[in-house]
């Protein structure tokens, strides 16, 4: 990010921490796990999920009773209607999932579904070894040999971290083998050679499960991040305080909000130029993230201005960690060249209590007293929307 490139000296980094700053760099942890990835990306990525389990389950579900008429004149008449009835069961199964997956509430559901989605077809394939039996060494029924590797096949459609595909990928490869594993066929020289085979496709699965996962997040942060500062854009901003704020609703919770203005920054960019004043951005930006709390939400609202939903937090308190920002601000100048830059910051504060929008036009107003009071200072909004000056 370009933060980095200007704050980082990756020159001067020993070998361990170099490759640890590029591990970090390509986002390897995001791509491992999801514990990193911001909750509203969860819920997109839950959905993309849903989606395509949606689609894959209607599809086998119409297609698979498709194969019956062929069914009837190549099995032998024994098996016929056992495995007309397992390829009924089996659509059956999928026309359900595709009904419960209508809607999706979180990644935890979306993840449920995807191993329904391998685990009812590794059972229908599971019925077939079962009732077809040594049939299947008839190269008309090759199709009932194919399905794991279908079965694998389909996880190449799904952004899913590492660990994800891994279990995933676990747990189908485990229903596949139970039949050699109840029959104690294991080990012998074919049913290794399927394994391998199925191995091998997984890996490439989980290649392109981790591409489609590195091009989402990709764009989701291209959407959502300003490049400059690494902060909310203010579209992105504006959403999360939505639902942060429906969060607060419900458990009758307080959620504070804060507008920040740095002072005379005209003067700066003006004095050393747009990069000292990129500069100076940069390096508040991160002064708010060290400050504030991880569930703390920070927006780029305009081109100096930042916005702050702070959730959870009773004003009084907001005002003591909005206080530290404005203090750190005035403490830490801004090293550029041979320029130490200082500066200071203004802040309007207030409780958000109607609407997300309607708060920002308060605390705006807040914020502009501050300006004009003398600057370096915080004006609070109270409950009532009276502006009270400190
Ligand atoms: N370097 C840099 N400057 C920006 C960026 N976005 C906006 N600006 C500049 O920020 C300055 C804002 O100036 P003003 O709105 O007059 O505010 P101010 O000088 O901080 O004055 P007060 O807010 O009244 O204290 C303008 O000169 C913009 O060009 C940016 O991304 N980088």
């Amino acid at each position: 990010m370009r933060e980095k490139s200007i704050l980082t000296d990756v020159g001067s980094m020993t070998l361990p921490h170099r490759l640890r700053y590029m591990f970090e760099q390509v986002r390897g942890y995001e791509l491992i796990g999801s514990r990193n990835h911001p909750a509203d990306f969860n819920l997109v990525r839950a959905e993309y999920i849903n989606t395509r389990v949606r689609v894959l389950a209607l599809l086998f579900s119409i297609l698979t009773p498709l194969w019956i008429p062929v069914d009837y004149f190549i099995l032998p008449e024994s098996s016929f209607g056992m495995m007309a009835a397992a390829r009924l069961l089996f659509s059956l199964s999928l026309l359900a999932l595709w009904v419960k997956a209508s809607y999706v509430f979180s990644l935890r559901h979306a993840r449920f579904r995807l191993l329904m989605l391998m685990v009812i077809p590794a059972l229908f394939h599971l019925s077939a070894q079962f009732i077809l039996g040594e049939h299947l060494s008839d190269a008309r029924l090759a199709s009932y040999t194919f399905l794991p590797f279908l079965i694998i096949t389909i996880h190449c459609v799904f952004p899913l971290t590492l660990r994800e595909g891994s279990l995933l990928a676990l747990i189908t490869i485990f229903t596949l083998s139970l039949d050699e594993l109840i029959q104690r066929q294991m080990f012998t020289l074919a049913s290794l050679n399927n394994l391998w085979l199925l191995a091998v496709i997984m890996s490439i699965a989980i290649w392109a499960q981790l591409s489609q996962l590195h091009m989402q997040l990709k764009l989701f942060e291209q959407a959502t991040t300003d490049a400059l500062t690494g902060l909310l854009t203010r579209r992105a901003f504006m959403s999360l305080a939505e639902s942060e704020l429906s969060r607060s609703e419900r458990y009758n919770r307080t959620l504070t909000m804060a507008l920040l203005d740095l002072d005379h920054f005209k003067v700066i960019n003006d004095t050393y130029g747009h990069q000292a004043g990129d500069k100076v951005l940069v390096t508040f930006s991160r002064q708010l993230k060290d400050v504030l709390r991880a569930t703390d939400i920070i927006g780029r609202y305009g081109g100096e201005e930042f916005i702050i939903v702070l959730p959870e937090t009773r004003l009084d308190e907001a005002e003591q960690v909005i206080q530290r920002v404005l203090d750190t601000c005035r403490e830490t100048p801004v090293q550029y060249g041979n320029h130490s830059i200082r500066l200071t910051a203004s802040a309007g504060l207030g409780e958000v209590l109607v609407d997300v929008q309607t708060s920002i036009l308060y605390i705006d107003e807040a914020l502009y007293q501050a300006k004009d009071s003398g600057r370096d200072r915080i004006i609070k909004v109270a409950g009532e929307r009276k502006l009270l000056t400190e």
